[in-house]
This record gives C-alpha cells, structure tokens and sequence, in this order.
C-alpha cells in the first residue's frame, strides 16, 4: 500500500505538442503585427497625419490583446485530468469515513424559490454516505418563515425519501428532477412505492408553493411547531435576531427514517440581521455557518454548494475522499472543487451560460499548475484550511475517524449556544472575514478565499468525472447574466488591485502558471478598454476613409491574416472538442462581445471607486425563475434584451453605431470609381465593422422589430441612436 498502483486517485496529463507548436506560431504572428506597428513609428510615417492618434490607440489595443492571449495560453498549457477509485476507499476505509458537513445558501425566497432550495437540501441529504456522519446547514440570508417552513417539509419527507433512494439506488435524489426525468417504472413493487413517494412528493410541494405564494404560513401550521414563534414577532429580511434550529438531530435516536435508520442531522440556520450592520453577503453566511457546524457536527470535511445546485451523483463524497484521504498526496489538498453544469441551458447556450470553457479547458489548465479556483459552490473543503490554517509537509492529520465528535447533548443548550455565535457583533475586533474563514469585502469571496488558502500553501483539486456531479440554474434574460459578469469581474479585478493580486501576493507562494491563470479572471474588467476601443475607432476610421492597418497586398497583412484566421478556427475547434454547437460557439461570441462592452466597463469602474472608498461592495443575486412569457422567449431561444439600462444602452449604440458605419463605408465604395483600392486598404476594418454588425443582428431586430416584453425599451433605442449618429459626426 501506499504505492502510487494502490493510490486512491490518479492524475494524467495531455501531451499538447502539436498544441505547443500551433501557439508558437500565433505568439510570432502577434510579434510580427507589433513589429509592423512599431516600424512604422520608426519609420515617422504616422506622426501627425488623420490617423495620428486612432492608430496609437489601435496599437494600444493590440499590445493589450497580445498580452492577454499569452495568459490564456496558460491554462491550455498543461491540462491535467483525475480520476478516482472508490473501491479502493471502501475497501480501506469504509467504517473510518471522515465526518462531512454540507453547508446550502439561500437569500431570497421570492428568486430562489423555497421548493427548489428544498430539492437541493434533500438531494445531499441522501448522499451515498453513512447518514450518522452527515449534517446539513441550510442558511437563510433572507430569514424567512417561507424557507423554514419548506425545510420543516423536507425533514419530514426525507424519512421516506432517502430510504426509498438507497432501496432502488436512485439517480438523481433531488426528488424534483428525478420525478422530472423519470416515468412510472414496470417492476411492480418498485412502481407502487414510486406513485406513493411521487404523491407525497406533489403533495408536499403543493402545500409549500400555495405558502410562497401568498407569502407566509398557514396559522395552523404556526400552530403546530414551536420554531415559528420566532417569526411571531413580525420580523423582517433585514432585521432580526439570530435563529437556529436542529430540525432533525442525527444524534436523538428517535429520529429515523421510516425503515429504522439514522437520519442525517438537519439545520436550520438565519445569522442575526441588523439595519446598521454590514452583514458581508455570502461570506458572512458562509462563516456563520463555519462556526454553528463546529458546535453541533465539526466534520472535517465541509462542502459548499449554492441553493439551486442539486447533486445529480450519489457518490460524490466518496470521490472526494479520494483525494482528501490518498495516503501520499492527500494531506496537501485544501479543496477539491467539482464542476458546475446548469440543467436549464438552452440547445445553443443562447448567453453563453453554460460556462464549458471553464470547465472543460480553463480549470483543467489551473489544475496542472497547483490547482483551480474555489468558485463557490460544488466545491469540498478540509475545515482547517478553509479556518486559515496554513500547509504545512510535517502535518499529516489523520483524517480517519470513527468516533463521532464531541458535543453538548442538550439540543436547547446547543441551539442557545450556537445563535450566540452568530450575532452581528460576534466577529468584532476577530479575525474573521481576514485570516479566519471566508474573506470580506470582495464580491468573489470564493476565489479571494480560495488564492488565499493556495498562496498559504496548500493545494487544490479539480475533478470533472464524465458523470455530472451537480446541476444548478444559469441566468435565464441578457441583463441577468450581464449583472453577474459583472460581480465576477468586478470582484477579480479587486483581487487584482488588492494585496492579493496574484503576481505580488502569489509570487513564491504559487506556481507561476498560476498566477497567469488567475490574472486572465483579474483582468477581465479592463478588457473592456481595447474592445471598446475596437468596436468604435475601426469603424469610424472605416467611415472617414482613415486605414489603421496594412493593406491587404502588403506583407504586413500576414501575420493580422495568421492570427485572426488561425485563433478563429482554433476557437471553433475547441467549442467543437467541449460539446457546443456552431451556432452556440456563435452566441459565446455575441455575449463575449456584450460582456466586455456592458459588463466590465461598469465593474471596472466600480472597482476604481471602492479602491478610493467611495463604494461599497453589494452583491445581487442571481434569480433562479423568471416570468412566464420571459421563459417561453428563453426556450425559444429568443434574447430577452429588457429593460432599460445603462449597459443595454451602450451595446445598442455600439450595434447601431456600427451598422451607420457600414453602410457608410459601403455606399462611399460603391459611388467611388475606385471601390476594389478602397476595400484593399480599409480591408480590416471592413471586416470588424462586419463583424460587429452581424453579430448583432438580433439586436437590430429586438429594436426595431420585436413587440414583445424582451425587445428594446423605445427610450433606449432611441437615446442610443442619436448617441450613434452624434459619434459618427465626430471630425476626424
Ligand atoms: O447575501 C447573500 C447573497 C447570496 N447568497 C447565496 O450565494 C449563492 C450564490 O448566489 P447567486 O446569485 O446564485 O450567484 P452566482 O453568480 O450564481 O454564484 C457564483 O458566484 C458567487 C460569487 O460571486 C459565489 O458565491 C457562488 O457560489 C457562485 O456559484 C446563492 O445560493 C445565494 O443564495 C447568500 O447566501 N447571501
Ligand atoms: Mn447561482
């Protein structure tokens, strides 16, 4: 034992030599396209002309792309991929498992409904996994009677749900989506306990979606179970005091299943909520939950997943557990993070939800260099790593155990104990938030905390196994996901001007492949310059006859040619290798656009203004439902541009910007006798302003043709409009 054979994991890495070979091409391309333009400064044929300061700027834009594609190479360097061997586990260490506690999030019962926070609730409480060893948190930012009410259900469903999932060794167990996938089965004695648990299911649903609908619970459900009198006093969202419950108790052995066996421990947590006190969003429930744990369960290992990821795998933990207890290489990995997938994207990724090239390519290249990203949810963590613990190589801890931990018996006294640790005044003058738990003030606690635990030494792991681990919901209108790129990307480029930026802080400390990776995520928001830059100078440049790059006989030509043809194909070839379609490689491309133009320039923004101390950090969350007719857009796969806002109106004045250009720039080569000369040396930028203008053909139809909700608000299209003719009147 002990020999790499017997290991509980395996790591394989990609010879990428014809990948190699291909990138060094590009990277002399781009070479080349700097030595054209620096040549030609030299050579004094630019300075004080027309195009003086739009060739700068374009210069400006491709010394920045150049430099950002070098650190994209980074994650496709040197791709690493696990895999696990639970058998080996079991037959080790079946009866020494560590203990595990589950940690779920919610905020807001009105956009993340109690039914589906439930769904994701049961589905890890009936984990492949010793129950006696498994306790799941549920915290409530939003404080709601709503969602304790529907946990209350659920505790009481899970004694005939989970011993019906282990009987008939069910995939997935959030009953939602297995009753969603799954018809009525032949084998009698199967199909009997099925309709029976369907109905108990329906029933159970029913009665917490009439609840959420009118906005609170029944009197007599009031009634019945002494934890709502917390909510008697009329509390709210925002105000209130600290509430724990113990609604099942793994250690009372009057609570089990319907077969006799131990149930999970179940708990119900909202952290005391206060007008003037700044409760630090996810983070904050995060360490609250961090502390409660360690009073009643303290399992080792702690997983993270947000309220609307579900497990779709049974056996999850146990492949976790293969690299958390390998005896070799596993005392030195902090978290194992899992992929997120959505089951609610549509054919063709229509916003490029999904997020496949992150996970398909991008975390398999962190992976090789010490580790990918916590990114919050799906993710396993050792509890002393993510308490700030630094690595330590003389520090194996035995993560065997088979003694449950230690505790106070009483489940009042706990409770008592545990609400005293979660008060809004509990982390004063500590070291939460700081060296303890999850970080403050960044709204990506998860990858701040995760940099910060790898830049203390430790590892992490990633582990994408062809079985999807969990599904979650992805933003389902354009202005939802352009909101939540712009918390990312806001949050990574604080990371970026913090202390933590991942070159000064990382250096030494993590692999330097590391620090290029997490710097393509840090630098998402100043991306924004240069294709803003792109998407207006070449056009207008375009419309005045200005050319800005070689003209196509010239042999400086090339290399642009090389690199534009070359990373295309390459890009279309890597969508193809991760499962999307044509046409969903062409919606990235649309929303890749969308996001540098209205994402990044306000979280860059942003960012400035909270370095100099003027914002705040916030934190809005991502709904999990929209309005009916907005679904039915959804799943036809028809942008949902509304409503108005300051982002919606910069990509309309872009497209529309865009589009006068063009037409310009066409009719000038159509009246001119020498049309074919004019697309020679303005070649490239016919091509952007093409681009640009074809990639937002439903854009132009969402404005001017569309009549339902999801169309252009008529005040943006016409703000944006006149904003684009202004521009295009700008003297060159
Ligand atoms: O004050 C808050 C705000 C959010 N949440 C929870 O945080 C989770 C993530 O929120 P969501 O709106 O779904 O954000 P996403 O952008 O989908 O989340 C990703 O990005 C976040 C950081 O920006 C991470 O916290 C998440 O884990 C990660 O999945 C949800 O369960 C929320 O209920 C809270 O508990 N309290
Ligand atoms: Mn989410």
């Amino acid at each position: 034992m002990g020999e790499r054979d017997e290991a509980l994991f395996e790591t394989r890495g990609k010879g990428r030599s014809a990948y190699k070979v291909f990138a060094g091409s590009v990277f002399v391309g781009v070479l080349m396209i700097w030595v054209y333009r620096v040549s030609v400064i030299l050579r004094g044929e630019i300075n004080g002309t027309a195009a003086s300061w739009p060739w700068f700027g374009v210069f400006g834009a491709e010394l920045w792309f150049g430099f950002y594609w070098i650190l994209t190479q980074s994650v496709r360097w040197n791709p690493t991929f696990r895999f696990t061997f639970k058998d080996r586990l079991s037959l080790r260490y079946e009866d020494k498992l560590p203990y595990v506690d589950v940690f779920v999030c919610t905020a807001d019962p009105s956009i993340e409904p109690p039914s589906m926070v439930i769904n994701t609730v049961l589905s890890v409480m009936s984990y492949d996994y010793p129950t006696e060893k498994l306790s799941v948190y549920l915290s409530d930012d939003g404080g709601s009677e709503l969602t304790f009410y529907a946990l209350l259900e659920a505790s009481q469903f899970a004694k005939s749900w989970i011993p019906f999932c282990k009987k008939f060794s069910l995939e997935p167990r959030s009953p939602a989506a297995y009753f969603l996938r799954t018809f009525e089965p032949n084998d009698a004695v199967f199909a009997a306990e099925w309709i029976a648990i369907k109905k108990l299911y329906e029933e159970m649903e029913n009665r917490i979606n009439a609840a959420t609908k009118v906005g609170k619970v029944p009197r007599n459900i009031h009634e019945q179970y002494k934890g709502f009198v917390e909510w008697e006093t009329g509390i709210t969202a925002k105000d209130h005091q600290a509430i724990v419950q113990i609604l099942i108790d793994g250690k009372d052995e009057t609570s089990a299943d319907i077969e006799g066996s131990v149930l999970p421990t179940l708990v119900y947590m909202a952290r005391e909520k206060r007008l003037n006190r700044h409760h630090n969003f996810k983070a904050g429930a995060m360490n609250s939950l961090i502390r409660i744990s360690s009073e009643i369960s303290n399992g080792e290992i702690i997983l993270t997943v947000d309220c609307d990821m579900y497990s779709n795998n049974s056996e999850t933990i146990r492949d976790a557990l293969c690299f958390f207890m390998d005896e070799e290489k596993g005392h030195e990995y902090a978290y194992v993070q899992l992929t997120q997938n959505f089951d609610n994207i549509t054919k063709n990724d229509i916003y490029a939800a999904s997020l496949k090239t992150l996970s398909k390519v991008d975390f398999h290249g962190l992976d090789g260099y010490g580790g990918p990203l916590y990114t919050g949810s799906c993710c396993f963590h050792r509890r002393e790593s993510l308490s700030g613990r630094k690595f330590s190589k003389d520090w194996k801890k035995d993560m065997k155990t088979n003694k449950p931990g230690q505790r106070e018996a009483n489940s009042d006294t706990l409770e008592a104990k545990c609400r005293s640790l979660i008060t809004c005044s509990f982390e004063d003058n500590t070291e939460w938030g700081n060296e303890i738990g999850l970080k403050y003030g960044c709204p990506v606690e998860d990858v701040i905390t995760g940099l910060s635990i790898q830049c203390r030494g430790w590892k992490s792991v990633y582990f994408n196994p062809s079985k999807i681990d969990f599904f979650g919901v992805a933003p389902m209108t354009l202005s939802q996901t352009l909101v939540q790129h712009k918390r990312w990307s806001e949050g990574d480029f604080q990371i970026f001007l913090s202390k933590f930026n991942p070159f000064l802080f990382g250096h030494g400390k993590i692999q330097f492949g590391l620090q290029m990776a997490y710097s393509i995520y840090c630098l998402w928001a100043p991306c924004f310059l240069p294709i803003l830059y792109y998407s207006i100078i070449p056009s207008l440049t375009l419309l005045n006859a200005i050319p800005l790059f070689p003209k196509i006989s010239s042999i400086w030509f090339i290399p642009y040619a090389y690199v534009i043809i070359t990373t295309s194909v390459y890009s279309i070839v890597e969508a193809m290798w991760i499962g999307l379609s044509l046409k969903a490689w062409w919606n990235e491309k649309r929303i890749w656009l969308y996001k540098r133009l209205a994402s990044y320039p306000f979280a860059f923004l942003d960012s400035i203004l909270k370095v100099i101390g003027v914002n705040k950090t916030t934190f809005i969350v991502t709904s999990k439902v929209v309005e009916e007719d907005a679904s039915g857009r959804y799943a036809k796969e028809i942008i949902d541009f509304g409503p108005a806002s300051s982002m919606l109106t910069i990509l309309s004045m872009i497209a529309i910007f865009n589009l006068l250009c063009l037409v310009g720039a066409l009719k000038r080569m159509v009246l001119l006798d020498d049309g074919i000369g004019v697309l020679s040396t303005l070649f490239l930028q016919f091509v952007i302003c093409g681009l640009i203008t074809i990639i937002n053909l439903p854009l132009y139809q969402a404005m001017f043709l569309r009549r339902d909700g999801g169309r252009i608000p008529t005040s943006t299209a016409v703000i944006s409009v006149s904003l684009a003719l202004l521009v295009c009147l700008i003297p060159l």
